[in-house]
């Protein structure tokens, strides 16, 4: 069996290779472009197909991959939506993701993201580099005196609540399916009482069209003045213009994104000394309450070694015949 593994990176290598190592029937190989149209064709000889990447796959490599005899396609990411279902099953692709590599991953850096906003963080750090080691201005707030609001309490808003709730803050919750296993450190409310009673919002829905844009000039106009919004999900998920506005109008205390539209562009590229491609994110730089991280939620020990051997899992089921748990149609 040939897997052909897409968009590795150097920090992936060993947990392929410990994989490799235990499946020595297994032939890898190993490659650092995306499947696009233009790349399609390298495709040609392999069984398998992992991928991981950021930028939509054009409609016509999907009856390409189907007359090159490719029945499965698996992203190594929880999210999929690079990926267009209807598209892959008119060409009898099986599709599947990595659901759970570790929510902890994503859930922690949410609530690094909420301790550093709460206590004013870059702009303690922006001002002791700048030698001002005054207090004005800088008071924070203690967690377990807050309201955190979690809109998608999936896997990972789940996991953020139980850990905002070992802390002691109230955690209120709006997801369309909403899971009562966490009723016991949440409280499902309506979208619209989430967004006005909390004073942290994560976001950890997943992109699909009922999400897409859920946080515009509306729902922003719901939350508190002095509350906080964090974007650990998908860039898409918030309308950046309303964001910039509520910022620009102090109708927001500030926010976090470890997710943003246009990402593709600059995180995970070294732009020192460079002009930014990006004028959301020339404008939001500008905020010392906005705190911006390249798309790292995921990046942990755990969860990279976790990606690379369910997907690789999954890959081998499905070409095998066998089921996996993790397709999605
Ligand atoms: N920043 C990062 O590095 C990472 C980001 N992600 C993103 O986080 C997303 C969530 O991951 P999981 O928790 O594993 O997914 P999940 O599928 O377990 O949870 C998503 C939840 O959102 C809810 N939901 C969907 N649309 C909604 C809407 N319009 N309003 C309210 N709730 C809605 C669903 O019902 C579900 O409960 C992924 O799809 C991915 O886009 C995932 C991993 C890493
Ligand atoms: O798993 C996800 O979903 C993620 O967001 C990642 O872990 C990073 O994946 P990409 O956004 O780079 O596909």
């Amino acid at each position: 069996m040939k897997i052909l593994l897409l968009s590795v990176r150097p920090d992936e290598r060993a947990a392929i290779e410990k994989w490799g190592n235990r499946h020595p029937d297994v032939a890898l190989t190993i490659a650092e472009w995306e499947l696009h149209s233009e790349t399609v064709d390298q495709v040609a000889g392999f069984d398998g197909l992992v991928i991981q990447q950021r930028t939509q796959i054009e409609s016509d490599v999907y009856p390409r991959l189907h007359e090159l005899g490719i029945k499965q396609l698996t992203t190594r990411t929880a999210g999929y939506d690079v990926i267009d279902l209807k598209a892959a099953a008119e060409n009898d692709l099986i599709v599947s993701n990595v659901p759970a590599y570790s929510p902890r991953s994503v859930a922690e850096l949410a609530l690094t993201h909420t301790l550093r906003l709460i206590r004013k963080q870059e702009l303690v750090d922006q001002r002791v580099r700048e030698q001002d080691f005054r207090w004005a201005g800088l008071q924070g707030s203690e967690i377990h005196s807050l309201t955190i609001g979690i809109i998608g309490a999936g896997r990972i808003g789940g996991t953020a609540a139980r850990l905002f709730h070992a802390l002691d803050a109230k955690v209120i919750a709006y997801d369309i399916k909403p899971n009562h296993e966490l009723d016991d450190v949440l409280t499902f409310l309506s979208f619209e009482e989430v967004l006005q009673q909390a004073d942290v919002i994560c976001l950890h829905v997943d992109l699909n069209d009922t999400s897409r844009g859920l946080i515009d000039e509306a729902a922003l106009a719901l939350m508190k003045p002095t509350a906080y919004l964090i974007n650990e999900c998908r860039g898409p998920v918030v309308d950046t213009s309303a964001l910039l506005a509520a910022l620009a109008e102090k109708r927001l205390a500030g926010a976090a994104l470890d997710t943003m539209v246009g990402e593709e562009t600059f995180f995970n590229f070294d732009l020192r000394g460079q002009e930014l491609p990006n004028q959301d994110l020339i404008q939001l730089r500008q905020y010392d309450n906005v705190i911006i991280t390249p798309h790292v939620g995921f990046y942990t020990n755990i969860a990279v070694q976790n990606m690379v051997d369910i997907s690789l899992d999954d890959t081998v089921a499905i070409l095998s015949g066998k089921s996996s748990e993790h397709t999605v149609s």
